[in-house]
């Protein structure tokens, strides 16, 4: 059985419908990276899968079930920015899911609990390779080691599915290229199901196992809230020509024209 199944869901918020006629299956492990004309519904998708916003029709699941409607330990998400707590440093950030789960009202654990917390979020930092950087404040990281961070807090509980918004959007590119790499040594080793946003297609392509593109198939250019993004393209990554690329370049480019047009 597929993990994840969309089956014609739909996402509306009051009239203007932002997904719509969703129909796909995701196995665990595979990794999908999503790329579309902002404003298309990527982000409203990762929050479905998050639990934060619900379906208006049809049916999001998970091993057969629909997914619990509220972000728990299954699912962990980064986005491109604050995803940590500015206040703590990165050790406490990374401890921190472990001590509130503890103790609710303290956020704190104690003696031997709190001892295996941090063994856990130190092994947790090595592994993003900030294992020299445990005393660090986010204000003292640079970008790449805060998306780090953010990965390190996000996997802490040992998720199956992890959501990526952008998460390197903000990064030059060379510390993309090694932010890439520990992407997918994480997805491998921790066996994870990973749904990716982002705006770079390359990125999709040389990262994802599967590529989908959110357009609207259907476009009103005076009333564009009318119909909602579908994914007009679920390809395997690795067996897409050229041309194909291209024209999902041009596809999402001439939406985003349409849709930047609608809001001036
Ligand atoms: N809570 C909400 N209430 C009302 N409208 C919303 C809400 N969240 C998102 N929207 C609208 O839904 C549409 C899709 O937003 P979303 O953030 O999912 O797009 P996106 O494809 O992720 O865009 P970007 O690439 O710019 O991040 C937008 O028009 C947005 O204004």
């Amino acid at each position: 059985m597929a993990t994840i199944e969309l089956k014609n869901l739909w996402k509306e918020y009051g009239d203007q419908v932002v997904l719509e006629r969703l129909n796909a299956e995701v196995e665990e492990g595979e990794f999908v990276t999503v790329v579309g004309a902002s404003g298309c519904g990527k982000t409203t998708f990762l929050k479905l899968l998050l639990g934060t916003e619900s379906p208006t029709r049809g049916q999001l699941l998970l091993d057969g079930k629909p997914i619990p409607d509220e972000p728990d330990e299954s699912r962990g998400i980064v986005f491109q920015r604050y995803s940590v707590l500015p206040h703590l440093n990165a050790l406490a950030n990374v401890m921190l899911c472990g001590e509130l789960e503890t103790s609710r009202c303290l956020g704190r654990a104690f003696g031997a609990t709190r001892k295996r917390l941090r063994e856990q979020a130190v092994a947790m930092l090595e592994s993003v390779g900030l294992g020299a950087a445990l005393d660090k404040y986010p204000h003292e990281l640079s970008g790449g080691m805060q998306q780090r961070l953010a990965l390190a807090q996000a996997l802490i509980k040992k998720p199956r599915i992890l959501l990526l918004d952008e998460p390197f959007g903000a990064l030059d590119p060379g510390i993309r290229r090694d932010m890439h790499q520990l992407v997918l040594k994480l997805w491998r080793e921790q066996a994870l199901t990973v749904f990716m946003i982002t705006h770079d297609l390359a990125e999709g392509f040389y990262l994802g196992t599967r590529l989908w593109v959110f357009d609207k198939d259907r476009l009103d250019p005076q009333t564009p809230e009318r119909y909602g993004a579908r994914i007009t393209y679920d390809l395997p990554v690795g067996d897409s020509d050229k041309g194909t690329l291209q024209s999902i370049s041009q596809n999402v480019n001439d939406t985003s024209r349409l849709l930047q047009g609608a809001i001036r």
